[in-house]
């Protein structure tokens, strides 16, 4: 592009911003040797850096009429077909609307991203092709993210397929209510406070957080760098295992969140229907002390006593700490949210890797343009966020990172005696969603609802994997069990969640679609 030409006012404007008190002769001097920083610009845009590679012919794409979308779950439709075998020969895709997918749209959920088109295809999309992957579309998203109820995104609320009148979750509530529903095979999340597992138990499906690290998270937009992930999600264990198969392991280095070259496990492989010798932690603080959310509780119990009947050991847990997670969640989301997503226009991130060139003009522009048009919880990010690390200069960010290293080690220590902690993963079921003139306080406090992410978010900040599995209903509506692991045994949690499934059942299936054969129960709870 043409740079603008750097004019002694504009220097001033900037010293001011950086509050620099200049005379005219260090503003001078600051002009001169600007033009040798803008020469390096226009050098950078004589060459091309690094671009992940598009490898596999792509069709148009366009947003469903309404009549085909009847969850609002696609935000687009398009069809990328992949290698013709492959671990997911066959199996039909739908992504985050973050993720992106050369010549797809993507949204981001937000105004902000209004009209972005990537250019390359993210690493797991790649690998996904690679194995055989059929994308047939992109899955709504709640606006930048930040919901954890599926009423904040710029493309309108998308309906639970258990009862349409009600949430499916956040922030992938799109994938959630597309998996849940048959309208595909498989999907992938992304989750930086539970927003895999959230949508995942509210639609009965499974979703994993992987291990941090463990999913390049290569070109996706980020919130914060330190929880970003992203992760599969299946209407079967199976499924799961082998989605995260192929879109795990490192991809050279491209992902500052990549810290190990570690090879990946067969994760499929490591399925049986036996769980003798395992030891299952029952997590004390993620039960909740009210009274009225207790047939949650109840149903989760009753799915840890089945654990038991094949073979593992229950024993009680306690992690004094869990109960600060919504704390350092607080402080990392809006800060970090502030400071690495909208101030960094999706690319403030810390570390050597691939930057998305293209993704920060568009955001920065979307900031320009559009930023009134924000949702409520991206508005609260970029002003609560911004004021507390502006006045407190990241003081509270740098706390809540350091507990975060304590909470792991809490973990950690339970870890070396039991192999898997387990809780209820949302500790409510749906919520109804509200009249579509809802005010907007009514629609923040269903988006931010403390109860979604109480349990969910400790995950994200210990980096430990975290998976959501079907536990049950309460008056007809998903409850899920969350699983968490040691870092990097995300097989075991895989294979808890297996023996289960195929011991006691499937999980339930919403009205309207038919129960899956790949994996037949031995038999009925
Ligand atoms: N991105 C997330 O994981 C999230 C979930 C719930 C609420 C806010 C953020």
């Amino acid at each position: 592009m043409t740079l603008a030409p750097l004019s002694l006012d504009a220097v001033r404007r900037a010293a001011e911003n950086a509050g620099l008190t200049m005379d005219d002769d260090e503003l001078r001097m600051m002009l001169t040797l600007g033009q040798g920083a803008l020469r390096a610009c226009e050098r950078l845009d004589e060459v091309s850096g690094h671009q992940p590679p598009v490898r596999y012919p792509r069709a148009g794409s366009q947003r469903p009429d309404a009549k085909d979308n009847p969850l609002n779950a696609w935000a687009v439709r398009c069809d990328v077909r992949g290698a013709a075998t492959g671990r997911l020969a066959g199996r039909t895709v739908a992504l985050k609307d973050m993720i992106p997918v050369a010549g797809v749209p993507m949204g981001g959920g937000s105004r902000l991203l209004r009209g972005h088109t990537p250019s390359y295809d993210a690493t797991i999309v790649t690998r996904v092709l690679d194995d055989g992957g059929r994308i047939t579309g992109i899955g709504t998203t709640e606006d930048l993210c930040l919901s954890g109820a599926s009423v904040s995104s710029a493309d309108g609320f998308v309906r639970n397929p258990w009862d349409t009148s009600r949430s499916a979750g956040g922030s992938s509530s799109g994938v959630a209510a597309l998996v849940a529903s048959g309208a595909c095979d498989i999907g992938i999340g992304a989750d930086q406070g539970g927003s895999i597992r959230i949508p995942a138990a509210q639609c009965g499906i499974y979703g994993l957080k992987p291990t941090y690290g463990l999913v390049p998270y290569t070109g996706c937009l980020p919130i914060d760098p330190s929880v970003d992930h992203v992760g599969p999600m299946a209407r079967t264990a199976r499924d799961l295992a082998a989605l995260l198969e192929v879109i795990a392991g490192f991809d050279g280095g491209l992902d500052p969140r990549q810290r190990s070259q570690t090879a990946v496990p067969a994760y499929g492989e490591m399925l049986g229907d036996s769980l003798r010798g395992l030891r299952v932690g029952v997590l004390a603080e993620g039960f909740t002390a009210d009274e009225a959310q207790s047939a949650v509780d109840e149903t989760v119990r009753a799915r840890v006593a089945l654990l038991a009947s094949l073979g593992a050991e229950i024993v009680d847990v306690s992690a004094p700490l869990h109960s600060y997670a919504m704390d350092i969640h607080s402080s990392v989301l809006l800060q970090g949210g502030a400071q690495f997503m909208l101030k960094g226009n999706g690319i403030g991130l810390p570390g050597k890797g691939f930057y998305d060139a293209e993704v920060a003009l568009t955001a920065a522009r979307g900031r320009a343009l559009h930023s009134d048009l924000l949702f409520a919880s991206v508005k609260y990010a970029a002003t609560v966020g911004g004021h507390l690390w502006d006045v407190y200069g990241g003081h509270y960010y740098a706390k809540a990172q350091n507990l975060a290293i304590r909470l792991r080690h809490q973990y950690d220590q339970l870890l070396e005696d039991v192999d898997v902690l387990v809780l209820p993963t949302v500790r409510t079921t749906a919520p109804p969603l509200p009249d579509a003139d809802a005010s907007v306080v009514e629609l923040t406090e269903l988006a931010l609802d403390p109860e979604l992410i109480a349990n969910t978010c400790a995950f994200n900040h210990t980096g430990h994997p975290a998976l959501n599995v079907p536990a049950g209903l309460v008056d007809g509506l998903p409850v899920g069990m969350m699983l968490a692991g040691r870092h990097g045994d995300d097989g075991v949690v895989i294979r808890v969640a297996h023996a289960l499934e195929l011991n006691h059942g499937l999980a339930d299936v919403p009205p309207g679609r038919a129960a899956d054969s790949a994996d037949a129960p031995l038999a009925r709870a």
